[in-house]
């Protein structure tokens, strides 16, 4: 089985990867479209990539490909504590306040704001695709003075000295990724394990009128449909067009969740189901 995951190597997503599918073979994409496109034209079975971060908020760009470019389904959700640490050449280890730029992924960069601005003030930080990508620019170009923002792991995979650990902004910092698959895949996580199941739905309001969020929230209310997550995206037609992510904290089942889209549908919303999946806390 072929398991595609936001690389290069060592990025935060490998390291999920590994943990869910460590008898397979994972191959590295540069982006989180070209991860989900690689299972869609069946290059790959399975993909694994980030949805949402404690401090950063959501990927958009998973949600956003999820909901206009792609059908495939979530078959699990995974949620790993995130440590960053600022990543140098070995030989700029003890004068890493000289650095002149600092790469990282996006969200490695806002997870890191607070540390950013007290001790490396007015040096301009750039994106990178991943944390690892940024790790890997460094030891791929020694004459520039550059740091990345990127794990432990990548520090070791790519030669590079740990300058400051632990420099994300406040403790509980963790980020839930999601696999993907348009297969039966049997999951086989090494060290975490499930703490229950969701059914990811997306759902559309019928027009601009009132009370017509809380119809939809009333639907699940009643039933005693519990909801862990709602979030709006836009339907990209118009402004204030928007789109409702919504997670239950059930498992698919034959009355109520299929009752509750019923009475959504009859309320003129279109409703599509995401995924009925488990959930997994990494337990390190
Ligand atoms: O760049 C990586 O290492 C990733 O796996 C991506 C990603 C993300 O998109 O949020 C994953 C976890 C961290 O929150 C930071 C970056």
């Amino acid at each position: 089985m072929k398991v595609a995951f936001l690389g290069p190597r060592a990025t935060f997503t490998d390291l999920v990867t590994r943990e869910m599918f460590p008898h397979e073979e994972r191959i590295p994409y540069a982006t989180i479209p070209d991860c989900l496109d690689a299972v869609m034209e069946e290059e790959v079975d399975v993909t694994v990539v980030p949805l949402e971060n404690t401090l950063e908020g959501s990927v958009n760009i998973t949600l956003d490909y999820l909901i206009h470019e792609i059908n495939l389904p979530i078959i699990a959700e995974v949620t790993t504590p995130v440590k960053q640490h600022l990543l140098v050449h070995p030989s700029v280890k003890e004068r890493w306040q000289e650095v002149t730029k600092v790469l990282s992924h996006p969200h490695a960069i806002a997870q890191c704001h607070k540390f950013l601005h007290g001790s490396l003030k007015g040096v301009p930080c750039e994106n990178a695709t991943s944390t690892a990508a940024a790790a890997k620019y460094i030891i791929e170009h020694p004459d520039e003075t550059v740091a990345a923002i990127a794990n432990q792991l990548a520090a070791k995979e790519y030669g590079l000295a740990i300058a400051k650990d632990n420099i994300h902004d406040y403790d509980f910092n963790h980020t839930r990724f999601i696999v993907l698959s348009k297969k039966n895949i049997p999951l086989q996580p090494s060290t975490i394990e499930v703490k229950g199941y969701k059914t990811t739905v997306m759902v559309t309001l019928p027009t601009d009128r009132s009370g017509a969020l809380h119809q939809v929230l009333s639907a699940f209310a009643w039933r005693k449909l519990n909801l862990s997550k709602i979030e709006s995206r836009p339907m990209k037609t118009g402004l204030g067009n928007y789109f409702f992510i919504i997670d239950i904290e059930e498992k698919m089942d034959e009355v109520l969740i299929p009752g509750a889209i019923a009475e959504l549908e009859a309320l003129g919303c279109s409703v599509s189901v995401l995924g009925s999946y488990p959930y997994f806390h990494e337990i390190r």
